[in-house]
Formats: C-alpha cells, structure tokens, sequence
C-alpha cells in the first residue's frame, strides 16, 4: 500500500491524482493534503478520502476547513502546513502539484525526508535542478514524473541504457494561438489563451502552452531528469498531442510513448511504477485519428521558448530568473494588467537585467526569485 501526500490537491494534477487512486483503494491511501484557498473542494477531498493532516494557504482557509471536518483531521496553514503535508510521517509518496516555484521547498524537503516524488511541479526542477537531483540521489528517492512529457521520455527509457540515447524529442501542442501570426497575437485575449486544444490543465500552465513557455521548461525539466545536453534536446510541433515525446538511439531507432491526452495515464504510470495496472481511460483510435502531422518550431515565432534554451545553458541563477519574471508577467496577464506579448517582453527584460550567479545555493535562487518578481512587475512601467 503507497500511503500518498499531495500538495497542490485541489488543482488540476491533484484531482486526477485522487481519481487514479480512487480506482484503486486496494494499492492507494490517502494521508495528507495541501491546497491554497479552495475550501469546498478540500471539505469535499477530506470527508471522501480521510486524510490526517490538511494545510491550506491562509489561516482563514484552514479555519473554514477546521469548522467542517472536525478534531480527527489536523489541519494546518501557510509553509509550516506545506512542509508538514511534504514530510508527514505517515507518507510513503508525494505528490507534488502545487503550481509555480512555491513547490520547490516542500519537494525538497520531502526528498530529504526520503519520500518519493511523483513530480508534476516542473518548475522544482526549472528553478533548481542541480540541488534537487543531487539531493534525490544522495537520499537515493526516486523522482518520478508526472509531467507527459517526461513520463513519455521516462517510458522510453526503460529497458534500455540512457548512455545509448542520441536525442531527446519533446513534442508541443502549440497551445491556443498555434495558427495565429505574431501581428494577430497583439490582440490575444486571456479567454482565448486558456482554450488549449487538446488538454484540460490549470490556468497559468494553459497560458505557459500559448507563450511556449512551458515547453521551454520542459526541456530544462528534461535536461535535469534525463542528465542529457540542451544540444540534444529537440522540440518539436505535433498538434494532435498523440506522442508524447521520443528519445532517437544510436541505431537510429526511435521510441515514441502514445496515448489520449489524460493526465491520469502518467500520473498512474508515476505512482503504481514499476507496474502497470487498469485505467479507465478513453482508448487510442489510430484509425478514426488517421494522421499525425509535425512541424519544424521557430525561435521567432516563440521568443520564449528561445530565451528557456538560453536560461538553460546559461544555468546558474538564470532559469530561476527565467521562472519568477514569467510568473509574474502571467498573472498580470491573467489579472489583464498586461498584453499577452507583454509576458516575453517582461521576461526577456528581467533575464537582461540579471546578474548570473553560477552554482548556487538554494537561498541564493531564494534571492534571485525575489529579486525577479520585484523587477518583472516594474519593468514595463515608462521611466517619467
Ligand atoms: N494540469 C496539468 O495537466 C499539468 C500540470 N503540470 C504542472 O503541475 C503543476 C500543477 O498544475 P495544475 O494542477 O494545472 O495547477 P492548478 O492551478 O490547477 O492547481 C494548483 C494547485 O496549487 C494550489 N496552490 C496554489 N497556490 C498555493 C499556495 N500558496 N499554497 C498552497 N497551495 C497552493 C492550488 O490550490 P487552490 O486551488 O485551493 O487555491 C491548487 O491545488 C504545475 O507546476 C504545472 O506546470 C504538468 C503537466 C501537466
Ligand atoms: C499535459 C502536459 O504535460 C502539459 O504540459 C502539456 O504538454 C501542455 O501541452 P503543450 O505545452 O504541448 O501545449
Ligand atoms: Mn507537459
């Protein structure tokens, strides 16, 4: 029996994550439970899966949660409440879903309690993948991950030597303006960027596919899971989001992991691993899909992706940068204080502005975070 952590429960990730182990109450345990401030969705995760502990983001979160589920369940609050759902006592597995770079220390403090990872929180490995994967290995837990990508590349890989992989192929939906020329991108709106094609996913990784932000973290995230060269990173268009990635061997041979786009099919594979076991799940129709296209991606067109291989190779402090400056441009986005072409230009800004600090520590990513988030909101504001 894996006795499950999640943090991030009520999002995206983390409702799948509990309907993957509702299939299977034999194998899965609920133990704890993190959100921010959805207090009906978590009164409703508690009373189904009767877990022990509970944090929410806000004190008057928790108390509403506490009102609710009574003495049995220890509710917390804020980073003390995150870190204790992260190392619970009880739990043989994290989750870890939070959106944005606040997962980063509950996972890492999770490694360090000696927990597996099941990670969808791409942004741990984006703002600090040398610490997280040194740690990972110094307390020998695995991280396994969520991401479809990823758990696509991962898939790949098993039964063969990674030391035999050419390149890695990571495939791009093209998110909600995958048509759209740059000129008609002046006028997106924030209704028509959350419309991704093919996925059902949280705001701000929606906005993330429309910018091809997040593919750009997705080949920092696989540059640190797979210790493969950005050189050796490809990214490509496939529209339909049938294959989820490819690794190319040295024959010549490609791997390719295919599938319906549901998020439950690599969040089962990342907990039930190294088994595989029933999902029900839409089937892969080949024939009624008849085609799959691929097309070459352009650094101009995707200015963001571009400056993520650069952050990147850059390392250091820069992908940190890279992160906190696009968190910020795309909640003014989604808070429609900005354009949508406004988040690369904020991006690009803060990364030109930032002074690279090489190997560093987690307080000195901590800094540049803050340092980031406080340039980014003030750099397109005119100089009087
Ligand atoms: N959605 C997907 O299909 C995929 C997501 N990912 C990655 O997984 C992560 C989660 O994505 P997704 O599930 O879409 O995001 P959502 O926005 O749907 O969910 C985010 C979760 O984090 C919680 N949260 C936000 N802020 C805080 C905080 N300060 N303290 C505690 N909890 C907080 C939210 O709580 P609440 O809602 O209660 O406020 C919610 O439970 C991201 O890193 C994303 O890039 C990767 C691949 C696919
Ligand atoms: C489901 C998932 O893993 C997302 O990261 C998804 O890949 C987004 O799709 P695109 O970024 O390719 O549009
Ligand atoms: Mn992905």
């Amino acid at each position: 029996m894996e006795k499950v952590a999640i943090l991030g429960s009520t999002g995206s990730i983390g409702k799948n994550t509990l309907a993957v182990i509702e299939e299977h109450p034999d194998q899965f345990n609920v133990v704890a439970l993190a959100a921010g401030k959805n207090v009906k969705e978590m009164i409703r995760q508690v009373k189904a899966f009767k877990p022990k502990l509970v944090s929410m983001a806000t004190r008057k979160a928790a108390d509403a949660v506490k009102q609710e589920v009574g003495e049995t369940v220890e509710v917390l609050w804020g980073d003390e409440g995150l870190n204790a759902v992260a190392v619970c006592s009880d739990s043989t597995y994290l989750v870890s879903s939070l959106v944005g770079s606040k997962g980063l220390a509950p996972t890492l403090a999770a490694i360090r309690a000696g927990k597996k990872i099941g990670l969808a929180n791409k942004e741990t490995l984006v703002t600090a993948g040398h610490i997280v994967t040194a740690e990972a290995r110094k307390h020998q837990v695995p991280l396994l991950p969520i991401d479809s990508e990823h758990s696509a590349l991962f898939q790949c890989f098993n039964g063969e030597r990674s030391a035999e992989a050419e390149r890695l192929i990571i495939t791009a939906s093209g998110g909600a303006f995958r048509d759209w020329s740059r000129e008609e991108l002046i006028h997106a709106t924030v209704e028509q960027a959350l419309k991704h094609p093919n996925w059902s996913m949280g705001n701000k990784i929606t906005i993330d596919s429309a910018t091809m932000m997040n593919k750009g973290f997705e080949v920092i995230e696989a540059h640190w899971l797979f210790d493969f060269p950005y050189g050796k990173i490809d990214v490509i268009l496939h529209p339909q989001s049938v294959i989820h990635s490819m690794v190319e061997f040295s024959d010549g041979a490609v791997m390719a992991q295919l599938g319906t786009p549901d998020m439950k099919i690599p969040i089962q594979y990342a907990l039930a691993y190294p088994r595989r076991m029933p999902l029900r799940t839409k089937r892969l129709d080949l024939v009624s899909l008849s085609r799959l296209d691929f097309r070459a991606l352009d650094f101009r067109r995707y200015p963001c992706l571009r400056m993520a291989y650069e952050a990147g190779k850059a390392g250091g402090t820069m992908p940190a940068v890279l992160n906190a400056a696009n968190e910020v441009a795309v909640e003014m986005f989604l808070n429609r204080d900005c354009n949508f072409l406004d988040i690369e230009e904020i991006v690009e800004r803060t990364l030109d502005a930032h002074q690279n600090v090489g190997n560093p520590s987690l307080e000195e990513i901590e800094e540049a975070d803050r340092w980031a988030r406080q340039f980014a909101k003030n750099c397109l504001v005119p100089v009087a």
